[in-house]
């Protein structure tokens, strides 16, 4: 039996690697829709199934995959990635000042079994002027991250405060995920 991360990543990669886990890594083909019409936490809990399952067809049936999706929330309305440089600053200049949240989706695969789970952590932007959003999208940094930033990088500079899981904001919820795995007969600790 083999665990298997299903997810492009970086990110995921090195969390999922904190829990001293031994897996494999598989990206998914599957492309996100957040213009679904259904609410944000099953969005992105549906997203992660959609990659977990898209990749158990290439596995053995005792294996156990994890998908999950990290999408962020302002008023109702859902952002992922930005498409370009464009989205990234129509994404950071709502974000300015304000709170948003930030969900992940986990769903983890085993044989027929999803076991699916959530986690949401408040975040709360300071104000932002667009000199300083300009010079942060010129970084890079904003482009594959979902609301068009990362805590865990230069963007911290933009984060006042958070409430909930960190770990969830940079993209893999660790306790969400560990009590899916413990369902699943994997136990993390
Ligand atoms: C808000 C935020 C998101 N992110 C990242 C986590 C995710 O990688 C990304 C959200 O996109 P996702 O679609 O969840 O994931 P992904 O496309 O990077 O990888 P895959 O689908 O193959 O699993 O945004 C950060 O790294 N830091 C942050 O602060």
């Amino acid at each position: 039996m083999e665990i298997i991360l299903a997810s492009s990543s970086p990110r995921r990669q090195q969390l999922l690697s904190l829990t001293g886990l031994r897996f494999k890594v598989i990206v998914s083909q599957v492309e996100e829709d957040n213009a679904k019409d259904m609410p944000p936490q099953e969005l992105a809990i549906a997203h992660a199934c959609e990659k977990a399952f898209d990749v158990s067809k290439h596995v053995c049936g005792d294996d156990i995959i994890i998908g999950a999706d990290t999408i962020v929330v302002l008023d109702g309305k859902v952002f992922g990635k930005p498409t370009d440089k464009n989205d990234a600053a129509a994404m950071l200049t709502a974000l300015a000042g304000r709170e948003h949240i930030v969900i992940s989706g986990v769903a983890v695969v085993k044989g027929q079994q999803v076991f699916t789970g959530y986690s949401s952590t408040s975040v709360k932007f300071r104000q932002l002027t667009s000199k300083q959003i300009e010079n942060y999208i010129a970084t890079g940094e904003p482009m594959d991250k979902a609301g068009a930033y990362a805590i865990q990088g230069r963007g911290a500079l933009l984060v006042e405060k958070i409430d909930g899981c960190y770990n969830n904001v940079v993209g893999l919820p660790l306790v969400t995920l560990a009590e899916l795995l413990s369902m699943a007969g994997v136990e993390l600790l």
